[in-house]
């Protein structure tokens, strides 16, 4: 499988943020989306997720036979936003996610434990602090399997042992095959990952 963007433009209220950006990734393969505050990396993931049109250009993915797969279908989409619901127990919102996305893959204690909050399932997700939360929505990519993950500042709220922790998940997933695009101002433990440096194209 491969995502392919090809000479995507994208507006944000009427302006133009950027144009012209293609990419084509491969199996394996992480992309990071860096640049300036305002220059539409965010804009760009949305675009990839399918959350957002395009003014010009297009995002496909090729390969394994169906070359008419969304990418919406194929991606997990991690935003600034958690998406949990603060008022549910953590296992309930990943449980909700593992059920919503197919393709079962960790039970929710096991992604959990992967993202040092084992044993606090049983919590409201309201309960957490900023970097639990953000540690429980990347549980949420490791419960159902989504060959393309597009992270929005994954590591926001983090502490050190937590990027630790995402960067041997990323890379893990890399090596499965998968596919990573993150948009980031922090190095993310990725040292194979290609660069697109946003700012200079609008
Ligand atoms: N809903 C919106 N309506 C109008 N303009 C918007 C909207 N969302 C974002 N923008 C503008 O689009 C531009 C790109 O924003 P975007 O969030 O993609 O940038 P970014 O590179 O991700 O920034 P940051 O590093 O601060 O997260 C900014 O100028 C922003 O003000």
């Amino acid at each position: 499988m491969r995502l392919i963007a090809e000479n995507l433009s994208g507006e944000r209220g009427g302006e133009t943020v950027f144009s012209g950006i293609g990419f084509a990734l491969g199996e394996g393969q992480a992309l990071l989306v860096t640049g300036p505050n305002g220059s539409g990396k965010s804009t760009l993931l949305r675009i990839v997720a399918g959350l957002l049109p395009a003014a010009a250009g297009r995002v496909h993915l090729q390969g394994e036979g169906d070359d008419s797969a969304s990418v919406a279908g194929n991606c997990h989409y991690l935003g600034h936003h958690n998406a949990m619901k603060p008022t549910l127990s953590v296992t309930e919102n990943l449980a909700f996610w593992r059920d919503f996305c197919g393709d079962a893959r960790l039970d929710t204690e096991e992604a959990l434990e992967a993202v040092g909050l084992g044993g606090i399932g049983h919590l409201p997700f309201g309960y957490l602090s900023t970097g639990q939360r953000r540690r429980t929505a990347i549980a949420r990519l490791l419960v159902s399997y989504r060959p393309l993950w597009l992270l929005d500042e994954p590591t926001s709220g983090l502490d050190k042992a937590s990027e630790g922790r995402l960067a041997g998940l990323m890379k893990a997933h890399c090596q499965a095959g998968g596919i990573i695009v993150a948009a980031t101002h922090l190095p993310l433990g990725l040292e194979q990952a290609e660069e697109l440096r946003m700012g200079g194209n609008a």
